[in-house]
Formats: C-alpha cells, sequence, structure tokens
C-alpha cells in the first residue's frame, strides 16, 4: 500500500489532547502536511508546538497557527485549512468536577461553529472529526448546519473512538484476553448512559458472568468522569484521548489512501430511529462509507437502547434547534 500524502489540521493542536494528538499525527506516514491550529492565548504557542513537532524524523511538514480569540476563522485560517483532507477538532473547555458534558454546549457550539464554518469555506471536502463536547449535540448541530450549505452531512464526524478504547482495555483487565485484536463496539452516543457498550459482540468478553456486566457497563459510561474527578479542576482526559483521536484519524487517512478501514464513530445514520448515532462506520476514499446496522443485541443491551433513545432524542434536538438558531458566516 503506498502512503497517502495528506494535509491534516488539528483545531485546539496546543491544547490538553492537541498536543499529544498533534504528535501522532505527525507520525503518521500518510500525514504529508500537518496544521497545528489554536488561539494567541493557548498555554503554549501553535508556532511552538510546530516548532517542537517538526524535529520528528517523519515525512510530514508541520507549521503552527496561532489567531487572536476575538478573529473569526473564515477571515483568518484560508492558509492553514485550505486543501486540508482531515481537520480534528479538540477546541473547546473541558469538563471540570461536578459538570456535565451537557454544560459545555453554550461555550464549546460557538467554538466549534467558529472552525466548522470556516471548513465549510476552505476545505468542504475534508472529513472535519469533533471531538468537542457535548458530541451528542455539537455534532447534529454542526452537521445540520453544514447541511444547510448544501455541503455533504457524511463528512462530519463525532469522535467516539475513547469509548471503544475504554470498554477494550476493561474487558482485557477482567479477562486476560490478548488486547490485540479485542474490540468492543460501542454504540449510542457520548455521554453517560447514552454509551452503549456492546459485550455481546466481543468474543473475549464472553467469559465474563451476565451479572456483572451491568457494573462493567456502567464503569465505561463514568469513565470520562473519573478522569474529570482525578485531575481535580485540570481538566478531563486528554491523553487517552489523543490516542483514541490519532486511532480515528489515522482509520479516515487509511480509508481515503484506500485501505477502508472500521471505527465506531457517531455520525448522521439511519440504522436506528434516531437521526445522530454511533455505530461502526467503514471509512473510504471518500470519508464516511458505510455507517453499518447495530447488529444483534443481548437482551440486556436492547433494554438500555430502549432506555438511552429518549436521553439522546434530547440532546440531538438541542443541537437541532442550534442549527434553526444560527447560521454558518460564509
Ligand atoms: N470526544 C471525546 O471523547 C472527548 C472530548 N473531549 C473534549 O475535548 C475538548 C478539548 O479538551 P482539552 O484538550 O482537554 O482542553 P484544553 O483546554 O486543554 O484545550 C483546548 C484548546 O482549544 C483551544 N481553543 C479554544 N477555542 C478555540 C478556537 N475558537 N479556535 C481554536 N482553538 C481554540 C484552546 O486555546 C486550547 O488550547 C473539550 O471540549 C473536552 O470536553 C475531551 C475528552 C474526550
Ligand atoms: O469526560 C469528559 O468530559 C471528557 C470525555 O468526553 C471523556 O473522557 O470521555
Amino acid at each position: 500500500m503506498v502512503a497517502g500524502n495528506f494535509k491534516v489540521c488539528v483545531v485546539g493542536g496546543a491544547g490538553g489532547i492537541g498536543q499529544p494528538l498533534s504528535m501522532l499525527m505527525a507520525m503518521d506516514p500518510n500525514v504529508a502536511e500537518l496544521c497545528v491550529y489554536d488561539l494567541t492565548v493557548s498555554m503554549v504557542p501553535a508556532e511552538g508546538v510546530a516548532a517542537d513537532l517538526s524535529h520528528l524524523n517523519k515525512k510530514s511538514k508541520v507549521k503552527g497557527y496561532a489567531f487572536d480569540m476575538a478573529d473569526r476563522a473564515i477571515d483568518k485560517a484560508a492558509e492553514c485549512l485550505t486543501g486540508c483532507h482531515l481537520v480534528l477538532v479538540p477546541a473547546g473547555v473541558p469538563r471540570k468536577p461536578g459538570q456535565d458534558r451537557k454544560d459545555l454546549l453554550n461555550i464549546n457550539a460557538g467554538i466549534a461553529k467558529n472552525i466548522v464554518e470556516a471548513c465549510a469555506k476552505y476545505c468542504p471536502e475534508a472529513v472535519v472529526a469533533l471531538i468537542v463536547n457535548p458530541v451528542n449535540t455539537v455534532v447534529p448541530a454542526m452537521c445540520e448546519l453544514w447541511k444547510k450549505k448544501g455541503l455533504n452531512p457524511c463528512k462530519i464526524v463525532g469522535v467516539s473512538t475513547l469509548d471503544v478504547v475504554r470498554a477494550s482495555k476493561f474487558v482485557h483487565e477482567i479477562t486476560g484476553a490478548p488486547i490485540d485484536g479485542l474490540e468492543v463496539p460501542v454504540i449510542g452516543g457520548h455521554a453517560g448512559t447514552t454509551i452503549l457498550p456492546l459485550f455481546s459482540q466481543c468474543p473475549a468478553a464472553s467469559a465474563i458472568p451476565a451479572d456483572k456486566i451491568p457494573d462493567l457497563d456502567t464503569k465505561v459510561q463514568n469513565a470520562g468522569t473519573v478522569v474529570v474527578t482525578a485531575k481535580n479542576g485540570k481538566g478531563s482526559a486528554t491523553l487517552s484521548m489523543a490516542y483514541a483521536g490519532a486511532r480515528l484519524g489515522k482509520a479516515v487517512l487509511a480509508g481515503l489512501a484506500g485501505e477502508a478501514s472500521v471505527e465506531c464513530a457517531y455520525v448522521a445514520s439511519s440504522v436506528t430511529e434516531l437521526p445522530y448515532f454511533a455505530s461502526k462506520v467503514t471509512f473510504g476514499k471518500q470519508g464516511v462509507e458505510t455507517v453499518h446496522p447495530i447488529g444483534d443485541l443481548s437482551d440486556y443491551e436492547k433494554g438500555r437502547l430502549a432506555e438511552l433513545t429518549p436521553i439522546l432524542l434530547e440532546e440531538i434536538t438541542a443541537g437541532l434547534e442550534y442549527a434553526k438558531e444560527n447560521e454558518f458566516a460564509c
């Protein structure tokens, strides 16, 4: 397989997730150009992160861009975004202890819109992977605004890979089954009970007694909160998120390069009654190629799906409302 020569931008690239994510993407043989994009107020200047990464002995050329908070990306980010094949977006405010992901909507939806409207203008063919929370609402909001511009909503992808990474790790820890190839699909959304790990679809998890599954399910749902609590007001998951985001980013680029790859992601969907839903997705030459059906569920998982559906619908509806009340500047 010949490696691709793709241009990738990490927006929020000097942040907690952004720095390690930029590093992992700079190491991907499919990346020819990497843009590290952040605000001038970031903890480390984006140019500094880029200068640091530019010394890795990898083929990627790395450049940093920093903009003022008051700048609109649509006015400033032409050079940075033009020609991008993939834009990864870990820009936004993380949770503090006691907060719910939903509490971030007001501030983070505005940040996401500022970025996604610039992508609509400068790289409308790119896959735009949104890590910014609350994913359950921000993704439908940005996708509907994207559609209003006549663009293909399949280009907007909500990153829920960390749930798969966590569920798979927990099954490995309990069963001792080899970690390589151990994969628990996680469907639904990316917050609380909307996170539904499908242990019944992971052969290694069949060794776990049925009465232990609800606690394991809850452990996956609460894993983000465990990190928020342990970081004690200094942010949420960054390193594991960067690992998971790079895994998704690499799958997208592999697909664009002609090697179709499957990852769970939260996307516009018709596999359930909900218009946005996380399930397995095949990434191919155009980005999202196939959104896979959820497959067979255990009775427990069926019950959980019924329970999460109205909750996720409410969070999606908030996104649809946002898109009704707002417009892209372009
Ligand atoms: N989808 C998922 O599974 C996960 C999502 N997250 C979310 O990712 C987001 C980022 O988290 P962290 O990296 O920990 O936060 P952070 O605060 O460390 O970094 C965010 C970066 O975004 C930058 N930024 C803010 N507004 C911007 C704008 N308009 N344009 C460009 N850059 C901008 C900031 O300057 C900062 O450098 C949060 O919303 C968090 O909730 C975090 C973990 C997992
Ligand atoms: O918990 C948070 O706020 C960050 C996040 O989405 C996760 O770690 O899954």
